[in-house]
This record gives C-alpha cells, sequence and structure tokens, in this order.
C-alpha cells in the first residue's frame, strides 16, 4: 500500500486528491437520524461535563491525555458505537479509538491554528453535526526564513468544507506537518482554496451561513496508563 496505512480500497475514492497525503473526505457518513441522536446525547450530558474555553466550549471523553499516559474512563456507549465503527475501518493501524472530544462552536467561534501534537496516534478521525465549517490548514513557520515575517495569511494552504454528518479523516503530513484551525466568522465564502468542493457539493462563489456545530473527534491514544487499577487492587 502506498503512503498512507489506512484503510480499506473502497475508502480510495474518498481520498481529497487536491490536499497533501491524507484525506479522507466521506459525505453522508451518518444518517439525519444518527444525527440527531448524537446531538441529543451530547446535550443530555451534565452541565459540569462541558469546559468553556474563549471561542468554543468543549466535553472530553475517555479520560486526559497526558505525557505519562491516560488514565483511560470508558466511552459510554453512545459513543462507543461510532469509534468502533471508525477503528473498524482501520484508521488507527488496528488500534480502537479510546478518545473522544466534543467540540461546540456557535456562528462566530473557531479554534486557533494549531497542531494536535504527539499523544495521540497520528490520525485524527472528525465527525460534524449541525451545521457545515471550513477547516483551514496552514505552513507550519519556517524557522530558516526570518527576512519575511511569515503571517497567518502568508502560511495559509488550502480549506476543507466539512458539512454536516460528514467524516474527515487526516493522518500522515495532514496530521504531522500541517496545522489547522476554524476561523471566528459568521459566514463562509467558498473559493478554489476549499479543495473538497466537489465531494462536498459546494460551488466557488457560495456563501454559507454558520449555524452551532457539534463536532466529535475521535482519537486513538497508544499511552494508557493503569494507575487507577493498580489503586484499586491495593
Ligand atoms: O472541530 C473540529 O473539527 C476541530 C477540532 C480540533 O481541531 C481539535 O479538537 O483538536
Ligand atoms: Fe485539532
Amino acid at each position: 500500500m502506498a503512503k498512507s496505512e489506512v484503510i480499506s480500497e473502497e475508502f480510495e475514492r474518498y481520498i481529497v486528491k487536491d490536499a497533501p497525503p491524507t484525506v479522507y473526505y466521506i459525505p453522508d457518513f451518518i444518517t439525519e437520524a444518527e444525527e440527531e441522536y448524537l446531538l441529543q446525547q451530547v446535550y443530555k450530558a451534565p452541565k459540569p461535563k462541558w469546559t468553556q474555553l474563549s471561542g468554543r466550549r468543549l466535553q472530553n471523553w475517555g479520560g486526559l491525555p497526558h505525557p505519562k499516559g491516560m488514565i483511560a474512563e470508558k466511552l459510554p456507549d453512545w459513543l462507543l458505537s461510532y469509534t468502533e465503527k471508525i477503528s473498524g475501518l482501520g484508521a488507527f493501524a488496528g488500534k480502537s479509538a479510546n478518545h473522544v472530544l466534543v467540540n461546540e462552536y456557535r456562528p462566530e467561534e473557531g479554534i486557533m491554528p494549531h497542531e494536535d501534537g504527539p499523544l495521540y496516534h497520528p490520525t485524527v478521525t472528525t465527525i460534524t453535526l449541525g451545521s457545515h465549517t471550513l477547516l483551514d490548514f496552514y505552513r507550519p513557520v519556517d524557522q530558516t526564513q526570518t527576512e519575511v515575517p511569515q503571517t497567518e495569511e502568508s502560511r495559509y494552504m488550502l480549506s476543507l468544507l466539512l458539512r454536516r454528518r460528514s467524516l474527515l479523516i487526516l493522518q500522515d503530513e495532514m496530521y504531522k506537518r500541517y496545522l489547522h484551525g476554524i476561523s471566528s466568522v459568521a459566514m463562509d465564502t467558498l473559493t478554489e482554496r476549499v479543495v473538497n468542493l466537489s465531494m462536498a457539493g459546494g460551488q466557488v462563489g457560495e456563501t454559507l451561513p454558520r449555524r452551532t456545530r457539534v463536532s466529535l473527534t475521535i482519537r486513538h491514544v497508544p499511552k494508557v496508563c493503569r494507575a487507577n487499577l493498580l489503586l484499586a487492587r491495593k
């Protein structure tokens, strides 16, 4: 198999060809009824499960990733059926997803460009609920290049249109090398730099008002510690 470790051959048609390796974009990965069910479960969680950040709020499921190892907590059943389905595609090289972040963004909210970093197996899979968004990608700051200031604008590379009910899978360079973020706008304008337009059913020049988007970011944390288990045995 080529550069990517993923996934069965039937998934090759979902590879986004105009992006660096590797992006899979799967429209309508879930049905409308499943979307509704997942949103219901998200909003059923007790209030303290939410952490308010500037520009979004989130729920953390599965434990807190930590360099010394995550103290794993069992995922709730409503998430497990989806983490198992995605693990079953081979997204995590035979391992199972054990961590889910739920992010909620209202219109004009977003997330600064960042890398997901080394605590995760270098694959991120995302189910989008409730609204589309544009996920923007940036080149890293070039350390050898000190003459010209490297603005966010000059580092901007491409965007992906994530429709509600879609699944996105990022691996390889798109995980390890490039940064990703979501700009804090009320409306997205589609340009030629949105490289999956045909797969996502969008047209250059179109503007899409944002609604509230909930994303499920599903990953595998390889380093898990058994601290709670040891304590329990004493
Ligand atoms: O909401 C998204 O799709 C992106 C979330 C994200 O980048 C993260 O949680 O690391
Ligand atoms: Fe991220």
